[in-house]
């Protein structure tokens, strides 16, 4: 009998999906749904039969998602529908510190954290309501960016603001990217021999970026807050800026909150500041040919790194190892030298040859007897259907 399960990440105009066959955690095929709700709609299918592109009729997220699973039967690639299905939810607010299976209520809490993720809930919700209407019989799971953040301590979640806006409306930091810096602080842990007592560094850097500090397998601070907008620059988020900032712009541009809002969430970080692009290869390459401000956005993002490392290791007892992920994180070698040779006071020794082949056997790019320096490719989709075959 098969054991398929398909891991949904629902986007505003996109979804991505991953196809498990869960006997052996193979990923079967992943694939990529753009554009939607327009009338370029697309969807990529890359599996061992190669790479399938296929246009789009109607491209609402219960006709994508359709599509996707009798694709996926016509070629072969599961031969039954998934035994259970998982979908990534950015947001869970307070509610969730663990996966869930879907019911009503858990639906409806997701919605109640719709004002908390206004660009990425709205998806989740769609995709799962579609999917509850096409198969219902099968089971789905929900697995939260948020969820491994829930053991911050009060002082790091709260902001300087009124309490009552905490009571009231949630007004605190969460946390995103969770699943992978639990699996990857896991996994780092592991490899490292570093048993149950440990001070993690990780650093996920992908489109989004953030960092975190785990302590003996729980996470005690990270950089992203109540939104995905705080902490580190990102492709085209700002990561933090002035509070100030916005009454500024209001004052001299005449810009809406929605317009700021939209500027720093989509038209900021290395694409704003290079003017080149939000994508880390386009940057670095303009950067290698002299384009100033390429390497302008550069400098930025890693000084912004830094620093955003240096306080996260204030919160740790010991610093046993520095673990980098995301496409960023697992591929620019460039972006780990540069914070690992400037971060001397981290005590990491870079192994400039390891460096360069993304790490030994193990990902680790560092020697000495100081902390460890490592590269743990991510696994937030193998993470998802993980859960969800426990759940179901
Ligand atoms: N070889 C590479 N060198 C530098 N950056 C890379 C490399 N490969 C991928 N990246 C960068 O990784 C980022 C995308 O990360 P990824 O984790 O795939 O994104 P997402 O958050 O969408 O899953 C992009 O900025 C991309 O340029
Ligand atoms: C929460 C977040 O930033 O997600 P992504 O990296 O997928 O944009
Ligand atoms: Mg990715």
């Amino acid at each position: 009998m098969s054991n398929n399960i398909l891991v949904i990440n629902s986007g505003s105009s996109s979804i991505k999906f991953s196809l498990f066959d869960m006997s052996s955690e193979a990923e079967r095929a992943s694939g990529l749904a753009e554009r939607l709700n327009t009338a370029e709609g697309e969807i990529t299918i890359k599996s061992a039969e190669g790479k399938l592109n296929l246009k789009l009729e109607k491209s609402d997220y219960r006709s994508t998602l359709e599509v996707i699973i009798n694709t996926l039967t016509e070629q072969g690639l599961m031969d039954t529908l998934p035994v259970a299905i998982g979908h990534r939810v950015v947001h869970g607010g307070e509610f969730f510190s663990d996966p869930v299976l879907v019911t009503a209520d858990v639906i409806e809490k997701i919605k109640q954290c719709i004002p908390l993720a206004p660009l990425h809930n709205p998806a989740a919700v769609a995709g799962i309501e579609a999917m509850e209407s096409l198969y219902p019989e099968i089971p789905q799971v929900t697995v939260f960016d948020t969820a491994f953040h829930q053991t911050l301590p009060p002082k790091a979640y709260l902001y300087g603001v009124p309490y009552e806006l905490y009571e009231e409306l949630g007004v605190r930091r969460y946390g995103m990217h969770g699943t992978s810096h639990q699996y990857v602080s896991s996994e780092a842990a592991k490899r490292l021999g570093l048993g149950e007592k440990h001070g993690i560094l990780t650093a996920h850097l992908g489109n989004g970026c953030s960092c975190s500090a785990v302590v003996n397998g729980k996470c005690v601070d990270t950089t992203m807050g109540m939104t995905p907008l705080e902490g580190l620059l990102m492709g085209t988020r700002s990561g933090d800026v002035d509070p100030g900032l916005h009454q500024f712009l209001h004052d001299q541009k005449g810009w809406s909150i929605e317009e700021i809002t939209n500027v720093l969430n989509k038209k900021s970080g290395l694409l704003g500041i290079s003017g080149v692009s939000n994508d880390m290869r386009s940057v670095e390459a303009a950067a290698e040919e002299g384009n100033e401000r390429a390497q302008l956005a550069l400098d930025v993002f890693h000084f912004r790194l830094a620093r955003q490392l240096g306080g996260l290791a204030a919160c740790l007892p010991q610093l046993d190892a520095l673990v980098f992920t995301g496409g960023i994180g697992e591929n620019s070698r460039s972006t780990r030298a540069l914070i690992i040779n400037t971060m001397k006071i981290l005590g990491i020794e870079l192994d400039e040859e390891l460096n360069k082949t993304n790490g030994n056997e193990l990902g680790v790019i560092s020697k000495g007897n100081g902390p460890k320096a490592i590269v743990v490719n991510t696994a937030e989709e193998l993470m998802i259907a993980r859960a969800a075959q426990a759940l179901i």
